[in-house]
């Protein structure tokens, strides 16, 4: 069985993929179990990032590695967060002063003008230096919330009301979101280029 490294220090992001890939014939590892330190960040996009961490988790395991870059992106914040909705606070990884800040700053937006999309790049490597990742992107589109509500998922998932759906995305059940999500959308695309099937 091929082992795979999920090249993210994100526990939610690690829960839902591993999910993602159960029914596939994968030895899916998270970086953790290799000891990996987290890979700096320095990309301009979502797909760049990707990329870096995948190659990071990669060269320190020795084996092929996948990467999830992934943000929300805001229309009336010009596409904020964005590649920086992980430390969109300040500090890395504290959702919910995150999306704190996300409802203070669209006090003024009225219904309507508030729409937003959450973006999955993955980037899967075959060894570190691998010259051709291979890349998938998933969307998934909505509105930002007036008040945060649910208690499942993760990240911004309280204060995103999806398009496609009743209520916050931290109001879908784990098989709910993953009928639906960015991450879903991005992971199916990337299987098919791989010619992965269940
Ligand atoms: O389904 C989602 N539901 C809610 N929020 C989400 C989702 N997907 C991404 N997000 C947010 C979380 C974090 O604020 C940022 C990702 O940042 P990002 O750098 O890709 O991940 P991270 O630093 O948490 O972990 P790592 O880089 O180790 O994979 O977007
Ligand atoms: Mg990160």
């Amino acid at each position: 069985m091929q082992t795979l490294v999920l090249a993210t220090s994100n526990k939610g992001k690690l829960a839902e993929l591993a999910d993602l890939l159960a029914p596939l014939h994968f030895d899916v590892q998270p970086q953790s179990a290799f000891a990996i330190d987290d890979a700096v960040e320095d990309g301009l996009s979502f797909i760049e990032n990707a990329i870096l961490k995948a190659r990071h988790a990669s060269r320190s395991s020795g084996l092929p590695a996948m990467a999830d870059d992934s943000g929300l992106a805001v229309d009336a914040l010009g596409g904020a967060p964005g590649i920086y909705s992980a430390r969109y606070a300040g500090e890395h990884g504290n959702d919910l002063a995150n999306l704190t800040k996300l409802l203070a700053d669209l006090t003024e937006v009225p219904a309507g003008e508030r729409q937003a999309q959450f973006h999955c790049v993955l980037a899967f490597v075959r060894h570190a230096d691998d010259p051709v990742p291979v890349i998938a992107h998933g969307i998934w589109r909505g509105q930002i919330a007036f008040a945060a509500t649910g208690s499942h998922g993760f990240g911004y998932d309280p204060v995103f009301l999806p398009d496609d759906a009743n209520g916050s995305a931290a109001e879908l059940t784990p098989a709910e979101k993953k009928q639906l999500s960015h991450r879903a959308k991005a992971l199916k695309l990337l299987l098919a280029q791989l010619q992965v099937t269940a």
